[in-house]
């Protein structure tokens, strides 16, 4: 048993916290991802499940069976296994079937991603042609209720329902639709729809099957800290219109055209992001039994922002590559500090905590969130450029002092 347990410290949230002491060395958490995406540029050489990169050589084993693989045209059908044994892991770590509806799911993506790449007969149509029923097949969600009142910024709880009433005016707006297939997602966010479907399928299989105690479920992933307000409010208050007002009147709902003069730019990249998803999955010949919204895509998308953990390739010594990224329940209660007492190694697909030092009995146990070469404010800037928070570890505020 790890002597660790989830206890809440003031200005940081959940934390881990010594139980009693720990000498240097030891291992304090081993944890194994409920879902992780080796990046579009890695697949040929990295295996899906240890993760080890066999650059320049290829995977031994590949994911498709080469009778399956019609045009080989788009990144996963180049994907694979290091060996059989990582292949048959793979298949039966899931649910029975999930992992065919997986690669499904990748293959819709990246048929979507590649035909808006290279316009492949996308013919965009007019504003009044698109059906928002037929497009979302039905999974449109219901409004919430109707509020005349101005939207504080400050105000989380009714943010909240001001970015609730966004997403359902743009998964409704036929302008927005008819334009959407012209919109090109970067690889890496075609990535991390990957990951979100890998999610959403582990819900389904979650709610549908027998269920089984070594496999995570989706809840597992709810319980991670969610980041979609604080964005949203960091992200406003750096645009221009925040520059005169931290209120956003009632009137800006009344079309999504009128409330997207308030919505940051990157958090309109997310609801565009989330219309490639769903067009890759309403096309009629794709058959995969679940059910997707932007609330469910939302849950995941604000989760992994600031929960996720790279994969690095350790034989690169310091020119480390990033292969991709995973999810880790188990692991998102370390916080950040930059003078850290644990040391995360990945171990295949596994991430392990090591104690860096003699831990006291009631010690906070923190990581560090990349480099902590750099002076104070400029860790400070990256940690809330990248995390959303302004880091309160014992350096930071010893250093700024
Ligand atoms: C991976 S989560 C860690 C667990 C988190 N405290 C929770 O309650 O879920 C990362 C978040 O923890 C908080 N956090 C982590 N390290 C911190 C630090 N050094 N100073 C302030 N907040 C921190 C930030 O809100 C950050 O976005």
């Amino acid at each position: 048993m790890c002597p660790i347990q989830v206890t809440t410290i003031r200005g940081r949230g959940r934390a881990y916290c010594a139980t009693a002491s720990i000498a240097k060395g030891e291992t304090v958490l081993t944890s194994s991802p409920i879902a992780a995406i080796v990046s579009q540029e890695w697949l040929p050489e990295t295996c899906l499940w240890c993760f080890y990169c066999s650059y320049p050589r290829r995977n031994k084993v590949r994911a498709i069976a080469h009778q399956d693989i019609k045009r080989r045209k788009t990144p996963f059908e180049g994907a694979g296994f290091c060996s059989d044994s990582c292949k048959e892991l793979a298949v039966t770590s899931n649910y029975a079937g999930e992992w065919e509806i997986v690669q499904k799911a990748y293959l819709a993506l990246d048929h979507e991603y590649r035909a808006r790449e290279q316009h492949e007969g996308i013919a965009t149509p007019a504003a009044s042609e698109v059906d928002v029923e037929d497009y979302f097949g039905g999974h449109v969600d219901a409004d919430i209720s109707e509020t005349e009142e101005a939207t504080d910024i400050n105000d989380s709880v009714k943010l909240k329902e001001y970015i609730d009433r966004v997403w359902n005016l743009a998964t409704r707006d036929s302008a927005l639709l008819a334009n959407t297939e012209s919109f090109v997602p970067e690889s890496e966010r075609v990535d991390m729809c990957k990951l979100i479907a890998t999610c959403l399928i582990r819900n389904y299989y979650s709610e549908n099957s027998i269920s089984d105690p070594s496999i995570q479920n989706f809840d597992s992933l709810m319980h991670m800290q969610y980041n979609e307000v604080t964005r949203f409010q960091d992200l406003y208050r750096k645009m221009e219109v925040a520059g005169s007002t931290m209120t956003i009147p009632a009137t800006a709902l009344q079309s999504f055209e009128e409330a997207s003069k308030y919505v940051p730019e990157d958090i309109m990249q997310d609801i565009q992001l989330y219309l490639f998803f769903s067009a890759a999955f309403e096309k009629k010949d794709i058959d995969i039994p679940w059910a997707f919204n932007h609330t469910l895509f939302r849950h995941v998308l604000y989760r992994e922002m600031s929960n996720s953990f790279g994969i690095w390739d350790p034989s690169e010594g310091s020119d480390q590559e990033l292969l991709g990224w995973a999810l880790h329940p188990k692991a998102v209660y370390f916080n950040h500090s930059c003078e850290p007492n644990i040391r995360k190694v990945r171990q295949g697909r596994n991430m392990v905590f090591i104690a860096e030092q003699n831990i006291e009995q009631g010690d906070e146990l923190c990581i560090a969130y990349g480099s902590v070469a750099e002076p104070v404010d400029e860790r400070r800037n990256r940690l809330f450029d990248n995390y959303s928070f302004w880091c309160q570890c014992s350096r930071c505020t010893r250093e700024s002092a």
